[in-house]
C-alpha cells in the first residue's frame, strides 16, 4: 500500500493489488448483472457519460451533480466489499457505483466536498484499467494513477478541499470498468 501525502493535509492511499484478479472478476460480473444501473441527467440537462447505481443504509440519500440518489438496500456482495475496505480505513454507510461502458464514458473534474460528506472515501476499481487523475486547485499540480481490476484508492485528510479528481475519456479501446466509492454521509 502506497501512502501519498498531498499538499495541505490531503492523504491518498494507493493499492493496485488490493483484491486478487479472480475475485475482482467475480465481483465485476455480479455487480454488472445485478445492480440497478441507470443513466442520469447531469447539471445542464445532458446525460451523464456513465451509468450509476447507489446503495446504502436505510434512509440515506445523496445529492450529486444536482441529482438526488436514494440508496437501495445493501446487497451481500456490497457488504462483503465494504467490510474489506473498512478493514483498511474508514466506516461507510453509502456506496455510489459508476459503470464506464467504453472509453467515451468518463467523470469530469470534481471534488466530493459536500458538507454532509465524511472526509474518508474508499474507491475500488473492477474491470478495465483507466486513468484516475488528481489536480491541486491552486498550483494545478497533477498526479495520475492507473486504476485497474482490484485497485483500491482511499482519499482522506483534506484532499477534497484542496484537490479535484477525474476519470478522463480515452480513445483507446477499453472494456467496461466499474468503480465503487464508499462514503460516509452524515445527516444533519
Ligand atoms: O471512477 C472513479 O474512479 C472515480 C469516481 C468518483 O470520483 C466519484 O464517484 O465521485
Ligand atoms: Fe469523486
Amino acid at each position: 500500500m502506497e501512502k501519498i501525502d498531498l499538499a495541505e493535509g490531503g492523504v491518498l492511499l494507493y493499492e493496485p493489488e488490493f483484491l486478487p484478479p479472480t475475485l475482482s472478476e467475480q465481483y465485476f460480473v455480479e455487480l454488472r448483472n445485478h445492480c440497478q444501473w441507470e443513466q442520469k441527467p447531469g447539471l445542464f440537462g445532458h446525460m451523464q457519460p456513465r451509468l450509476i447505481a447507489s446503495y446504502g443504509d436505510e434512509g440515506i440519500s445523496y445529492k450529486y451533480s444536482g441529482v438526488v440518489n436514494t440508496a437501495l438496500p445493501w446487497t451481500e456482495t456490497l457488504l462483503e466489499i465494504k467490510e474489506k475496505i473498512e478493514a483498511i480505513q474508514g466506516e461507510y454507510n453509502y456506496c455510489l457505483l459508476n459503470c464506464y461502458r467504453t472509453g467515451s464514458d468518463s467523470m469530469g473534474w470534481h471534488a466530493d466536498d459536500e458538507p454532509e460528506m465524511g472526509n474518508v472515501i474508499g474507491s475500488l476499481s473492477l474491470g478495465a484499467t483507466r486513468k484516475f487523475r488528481i489536480r491541486h486547485n491552486a498550483t494545478r499540480e497533477t498526479k495520475t494513477f492507473q486504476v485497474g481490476n482490484g485497485t483500491l484508492i482511499i482519499m482522506a485528510g483534506t484532499m477534497q478541499q484542496f484537490w479535484q479528481h477525474e476519470v478522463p475519456k480515452t480513445k483507446r479501446h477499453v472494456g467496461e470498468r466499474i468503480n465503487l466509492t464508499f462514503r460516509k454521509i452524515v445527516k444533519e
